[in-house]
């Protein structure tokens, strides 16, 4: 079975930005898979270029072994998309909105109608099945898109930022609901910001920054990268920082407490106790705190610079007299599914 996503040196440039630089990325069948960046990293654009809104400009990105444009339609059926922003028809019931999807993917009437039903009620939204999607609140409408996600049976469901501002029990249920899918097959690629998301969630992550893939690692693998700190509460002031041996890899002194940078703080301690104890120094109390994945992460994610270096007129075909977007969508369906129709 080949990979759920590959892409190879994908490249994408807005005009003058490169929003995703010689990406390559593998996620496999059955994969929960984190996509984590900072704001305009280029997670959206990655999602984009695999659902067909966004033309790729350079590389290869294939779904379950589709080429994204050469075998758009099959590699678009495999895909449940739910996007951050809401982009729902607002003139039907909701029910009406999920059979549209399901029959526009190929799903009969009379099955689109109990796809529509099931899914709903696995949202939890079956009692506001006729009603339209502006007459939701927030949260039910994050509910909405995951079901219209689900309502073609996806092997690959794309979620991006799906609790973004939603409420903490309803931030669960959806984390217990795509945990279930997962065990069910249902290969996953979430975006989110939020890092205790992807740390609960994922069996491996990809940081991503400026349009780069920085690291791809399991969440235990990326807490390992850490360091700890040890804070030691000392009797009296010391005069200056003690000279410790190599495994500090920095030491600060705040008055008559101590913080000592290592990598790891449970095997560290009691050598540092004791050459503590071997100068002088009578201790008060001691203290490890590990790093966090965010702590990490925000080092992972410094900005360096990614404008276009050279003329790029390959990029010319894809910007607007003003920069911006113009990826014209290549067929109707495209053009349909972007308006949020489909
Ligand atoms: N249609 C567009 N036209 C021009 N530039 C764009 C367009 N879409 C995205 N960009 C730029 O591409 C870069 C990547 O944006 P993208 O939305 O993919 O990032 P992101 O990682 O999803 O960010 P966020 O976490 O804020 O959603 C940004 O610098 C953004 O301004």
């Amino acid at each position: 079975m080949p990979p759920a996503i590959e892409t190879v040196d994908l490249v994408k440039e807005y005009g003058e930005l490169r929003a995703l630089q010689e990406l390559s990325l593998t996620v496999e069948e059955g994969e929960f898979f984190g996509l984590l960046g900072p704001n305009g990293a280029g997670k959206t654009t990655f999602i984009n270029t695999l659902v067909g809104l966004v033309r790729k400009s350079g590389g290869e990105a294939r779904v379950f072994g589709y080429d994204v444009e050469d075998d758009y339609r099959q590699a678009r059926d495999a895909i449940g998309l739910a996007p951050q922003e809401f982009n729902v028809d607002r003139f039907f019931s909701i029910r009406e909105v999920l059979k549209h999807k399901a029959g526009y993917h190929g799903v009969p009437e009379s099955e689109a109608a109990d796809r529509a039903d099931e899914v709903l009620k696995r949202v939890g939204i079956y009692d506001k099945r006729d009603e339209r999607f502006d007459w939701l609140s927030g949260g039910m409408k994050r509910r909405l898109l995951l079901a219209r996600a689900l309502v073609t049976e996806p092997d690959l469901l794309i979620l991006d930022e799906p609790t973004a501002g939603v409420d903490v029990q309803l931030r669960h249920d959806l984390w217990e609901l795509v945990t279930e899918l997962n065990d069910e097959g249902t290969t996953i690629l979430l975006t989110t910001h939020y890092i205790e998301e992807a740390e609960r969630l994922c069996d491996r992550v990809a940081i991503m920054n400026e349009g780069r893939k920085v690291t791809v690692a399991t969440p235990d693998e990326l807490k390992q990268r850490g360091t700890d700190t040890i804070a030691v509460g000392l009797e009296s002031t010391p005069d200056g920082a003690p000279e410790l041996g190599a495994y500090a890899h920095e030491t600060t002194v705040s008055g008559d407490r101590l913080e000592v940078r290592v990598d790891d703080g449970g095997s560290t301690a009691p050598r540092l106790l004791n050459d503590l104890e071997a100068m002088g120094h009578e201790i008060a109390d001691l203290e490890i705190t590990r790093t966090s994945l965010e702590e990490i992460f925000v080092d992972l994610t410094r900005s360096e610079d990614r404008t276009v270096t050279r003329s790029g007129t390959e990029s010319g075909e894809d910007t607007g007299d003003d920069g911006s977007e113009v990826d014209a969508p290549s067929t109707p369906e495209r053009e349909r599914e972007q308006e949020g129709v489909a």
